[in-house]
């Protein structure tokens, strides 16, 4: 039973080989760090991540905040089906990325005044992703006010993009795509379609992927124990996503 009285979710079922399997990154297969350049995926996750691929006859896909082509970087020497940027790119296995967007010129001076901000809090982070951007205040908790404060005061200047919370950091990024569309374009195509839908993730921004895979009949895992959730089953932890995944860490 969780704090508000509501029932604790059940553990997912084991994995099928008929199943389409959709991973979030950070907290889910790879334990936070203070800097987002400083996390490392393990050797066993990346060996067991393709032995499931090929189980699964390529239905595995990233779908992360991250760019994809920071995916490619962490897993390494992988280029694994991914959506990044929370869905704004999608790429299919084997096929090439498609180039970075220009961002917008008023994201760039939006950019400029977070530096700014960030030199006053030396542990805080500003992370560019391009066409979005993120402030970090895992290392200075003391930051998150006036880094949120920044953010909605600067989504005002920035028609078209959206305020995306997630764990220690407010991101900046174009409000067309989520995690959910992105799953669900997957699932239009092969080698995920007619399958059925298992999306793993920790945080706000995997929600949307939560909602979608429930559409489809699928199984929708929290990791961790964040209230308010649309995931209809749970695992405790990153070693317990790695065990459910048949990786040993
Ligand atoms: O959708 P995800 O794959 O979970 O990515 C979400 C964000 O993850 C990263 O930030 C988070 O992890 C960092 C490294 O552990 C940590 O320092 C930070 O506090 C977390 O919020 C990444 O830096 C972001 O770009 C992703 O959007």
């Amino acid at each position: 039973m969780t704090s508000d009285g509501t029932p604790t979710l059940p553990p997912p079922p084991p994995l099928s080989d008929r199943w389409a399997l959709f991973l979030d990154v950070d907290g889910t297969l790879v334990a936070f760090a203070d800097h987002p350049g400083r996390v490392r995926v393990a050797d066993a996750v990346l060996d067991r991540l393709a032995v499931l691929e090929g189980t699964l006859d390529g239905a595995l896909a990233l779908i992360s905040g991250r760019r994809i082509e920071t995916l490619d970087a962490l897993f390494a020497p992988h280029r694994f089906a991914a959506a990044g940027l929370h869905g704004l790119q999608r790429r299919r296995v084997g096929e090439a990325l498609a180039p970075p967007a220009t961002p917008p010129v008023a994201l760039q001076a939006v950019k400029m005044q977070a530096k700014t901000l960030i030199n006053r809090y030396p542990d805080a982070l500003l992370e560019d992703k391009g066409e979005a951007m993120a402030l970090h205040w895992r290392a200075m908790p003391e930051a998150a006010a006036d880094l949120q404060a920044f953010a909605v005061q600067a989504l005002t200047r920035l028609p078209g993009y959206h305020l995306q919370p997630g764990d220690h950091v407010v991101e900046l990024r174009p409000s067309h795509g989520d995690k959910g569309a992105a799953i669900a374009a997957f699932m239009e195509e092969a080698p995920f379609q007619g399958r059925r839908p298992v999306f793993i993730g920790d945080d706000l921004t995997d929600e949307h992927g939560f909602e979608i895979v429930n559409a489809h009949g699928g199984v929708s895992v929290l990791v961790g124990d964040r209230e308010g959730t649309l995931a209809e089953h749970r695992l405790a932890d990153i070693d317990a996503v790695y065990a459910w995944l048949g990786a040993t860490a």
